[in-house]
């Protein structure tokens, strides 16, 4: 469950936003939308504590973002929250395989292997998992960011415009996948975007 209350936010020197209350039951899906500097990814980074509020409040389950300590903060987002940003970073020494498995947060190789094989390869990726991540291309590494968010099962996914390098056939493939671990997990998934392709794939729609 998340819910938001008379959320505002500005950054050192620029403008105040000011967003709309979100409620949205465990489990739901919402795609945010707005033109470009609406303030769409301030307020990923807000509801996922990267950054914090001016004022107001962001309820995830139980769970008030405000009252927790900055460690705390980072634990609950680490357990909870699966985030995919725009631009992720990678350890360019490590492999494909080796970068999923250092996200882990309870290591245990054998469902680990099972688990980082089965999402590869629902992404179109299995084949890169020997791979050095600096020899992936654009849509490679955003498919990697997405199973670099997913391993851990979280309650909430986040995603930045999480298809805006792929092709019509892995943009299919990686909606249908973030649905389907959404659905698995009763995971609330919250989407930016400003791709067409993705807008008809969902009914819940917040414009900023
Ligand atoms: N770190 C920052 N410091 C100051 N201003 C910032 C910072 N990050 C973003 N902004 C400004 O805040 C406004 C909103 O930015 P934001 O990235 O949230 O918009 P957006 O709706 O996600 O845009 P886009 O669709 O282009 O990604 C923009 O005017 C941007 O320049």
């Amino acid at each position: 469950m998340i819910k938001t209350n008379k959320l505002q936010f500005s950054y050192t020197e620029g403008s105040n936003f000011s967003f709309p209350d979100i409620s949205l039951p465990q489990g739901e899906h919402l795609l945010i939308l707005g033109s470009s500097g609406v303030g769409k990814t301030t307020l990923l980074h807000l509801l996922s504590g990267l950054l914090p509020v001016n004022s107001g409040s962001i309820n995830i389950g139980d769970t008030q973002l405000q009252s927790l300590s900055r460690k705390k903060l980072d634990a609950f987002r680490g357990r909870q929250m699966g985030i995919i940003f725009q631009n992720d970073y990678f350890i360019n020494a490590l492999s494909v395989g080796e970068n999923l498995a250092l996200r882990l947060y309870f290591p245990d190789k054998k469902k680990d292997t099972r688990r980082i094989k089965d999402l590869a390869s629902r992404l179109g990726i299995l084949e890169l998992l020997p791979k050095k991540v600096t020899a992936l291309s654009e849509g490679q590494r955003q498919r990697l960011s997405i199973a670099l968010a997913l391993i851990n099962k979280p309650k909430v996914i986040f995603a930045d415009e999480p298809t805006a390098s792929l092709d019509d056939e892995n943009c299919e493939k990686v909606i249908v996948l973030l649905k389907e671990e959404a659905s698995n997990s009763n995971a609330n998934l919250l989407i930016i975007t400003h791709d067409q392709r993705v807008k008809t794939m969902f009914k819940n729609h917040l414009y900023l």
